[in-house]
């Protein structure tokens, strides 16, 4: 049977998983590293891919490969397919004020405009803010660009053999689930909205052509259909077969709340963005700043790994001794927050101790999750099944704390890469025309006790810095 490959290419890192085409079974799979920071040469992004499929043992035996991708990443092509600056990702925040300014130049009910017309009120991360930011800041490089398109589409685009010198921007394709975090297309209709680009980066530029679902997209040179590509959250829903009634909360770089819905959604609130999904539905989508790398960070000044930063949380009581902490370090997009800062309170003598701060770390990150668990439930989505992924699903202290913070039961699927696979999902059903139905993954129900003081206290003293609740 075939054997297809799906590539996350991520904030962090690209995976590559190879699997069976009609089992889903894996036979391979490889990883590698990106580069930090929020400005990104695309080219460290084709290194690592390249890097990752040889790891995974090469693609020169996959029928079909799709990639999926961080979601909003501004990536600029001049006429020659070059390309103009370094992209500006999802959690770059100087575009906040271009964001604020999009809003504003709708008019009274801007919030609403934007909502209803894009599913989606510009924050930072939007691209059509980060283009406004461009064209205000660096306009020759504005001037230059004559092609915008997104992490994913750029890599398929590579993938295609096309790059610097090819020109080949009419080859450019995405996909519905990306198109729709752009800010310059709507999920509701299907088009792209040209007064957007005018509007932004002054000029229409050439723009990827949005494929359906399970339509074929660019072939490598070697003749492996590539698929049409998803953002990484939507890559996510199809790697763990989430359906409607499912919640989906990832704990990776961004936190993401997201749901599948059957209708668009228009949050005029600007806290739940109405994407699409990757089938054809929608994907209702509250995303933090602040999740996997707060552990990181917590772990890095106890000096631990990961591992023993979650033995040393569950080695504390729930509540952490009455140590809360706003995670809000890189600034915060739920709520829309950019230049907050992160903050810890209620320390004693008594309670400032590892085990406490690294507990009041997973607990600031399940809190900051419901938040923007109930922004998205708060548009009457219900949610029957959490489901949680990312790396930091990995740690029983995450898995704990959700739950309590939720006061529900999570499903922990086995570890694994759900973006890579629901993008090797995505090229299996390219080849055959149908949603292959793979076997789904074991999962973990974990329910731990209810523990609503720790997210009262937590939205208390969120309130009590910011003035604000999501
Ligand atoms: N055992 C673990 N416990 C807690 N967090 C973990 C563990 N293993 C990995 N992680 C977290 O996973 C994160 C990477 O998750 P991932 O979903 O791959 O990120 P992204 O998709 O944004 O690149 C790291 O920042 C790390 O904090
Ligand atoms: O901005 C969003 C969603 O709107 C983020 O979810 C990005 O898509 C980054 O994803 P990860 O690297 O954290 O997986």
């Amino acid at each position: 049977m075939p054997l297809v490959a799906g590539v996350d290419s991520s904030t962090q890192s690209c995976k590559v998983v190879i699997r069976d085409a009609e089992t889903g079974a894996l036979h391979r799979q490889g990883t590698a590293r990106h580069a930090p920071g929020t400005e990104v040469d695309p080219e460290t992004w084709w290194r690592a891919l390249l890097e990752a499929a040889a790891a995974a043992g090469g693609l020169d035996d996959v029928a079909a490969v799709a990639v999926s991708g961080q979601q909003h990443g501004m990536v600029c092509l001049d006429a020659d397919g070059a390309v103009v600056r370094d992209a500006l990702l999802w959690n770059d925040t100087r575009s906040a004020v271009a964001a604020r300014q999009l809003i504003e130049d709708a008019g009274p009910d801007g919030a609403a405009y934007w909502a209803e017309t894009t599913g989606t009120v510009p924050v930072a991360s939007i691209t059509a803010a980060k283009l406004k930011w461009l064209a205000e800041n660096e306009p020759e490089n504005a001037a230059r660009t004559a092609a915008v398109c997104l992490p994913h589409d750029w890599l398929s685009w590579r993938l295609a053999g096309h790059g610097p010198g090819s020109g080949g921007l009419a080859a450019l394709r995405t996909d519905r689930s990306d198109a729709s975090g752009t800010g310059y297309w709507s999920p509701a209709t299907g088009q792209y909205l040209p007064e957007v680009l005018d509007a932004t980066l002054g000029h229409v530029p050439a723009l990827p052509v949005v494929l359906g679902p399970l339509e074929p997209g660019l072939q490598t040179p070697a003749g492996t259909v590539i698929g049409p590509g998803t953002g990484d959250n939507a890559g996510a829903a199809l790697g763990v077969g989430a359906t409607v009634g499912d919640v989906v909360v990832s704990v990776g770089t961004s936190g993401t709340v997201f749901a599948v819905t059957e209708d668009p959604t228009a949050d005029v609130t600007g806290l739940v963005a109405g994407f699409a999904d990757a089938t054809g539905n929608f994907l209702p989508l509250a995303a933090t700043l602040n999740a996997s790398r707060v552990l990181d960070a917590t772990a890095g000044v106890l000096g631990v790994d990961l591992p023993a930063l979650t033995e040393l949380a569950l080695a504390a009581e729930p509540g952490a001794g009455g140590l809360s902490l706003v995670p809000y370090f890189e600034g915060e997009r739920t709520p829309n927050l950019p230049e907050a800062q992160a903050s810890l309170h209620g320390m004693t003598l008594a309670n400032y101790t590892p085990a406490n701060l690294a507990r009041a770390a997973f607990e600031g990150v399940a809190c900051s999750l419901a938040d923007a668990f109930r922004a998205v439930t708060g548009l009457g989505i219900e949610a029957r099944r959490v489901i949680l992924v990312g790396g930091g699903a990995r740690s029983a202290a995450m898995q704990q704390t959700l739950s309590s913070v939720l006061g529900m039961p999570v499903d922990v699927p086995e570890p694994g890469e759900y973006v890579a696979d629901g993008a090797a999902r995505q090229a299996a059903a390219v080849l055959s025309g149908a949603w292959p139905e793979w076997k789904t993954q074991d999962s973990l129900t974990v329910s731990a006790p209810a523990a609503p003081q720790v997210l009262e206290r937590y939205r208390a003293a969120a309130q009590r810095m910011h003035g604000s609740a999501s």
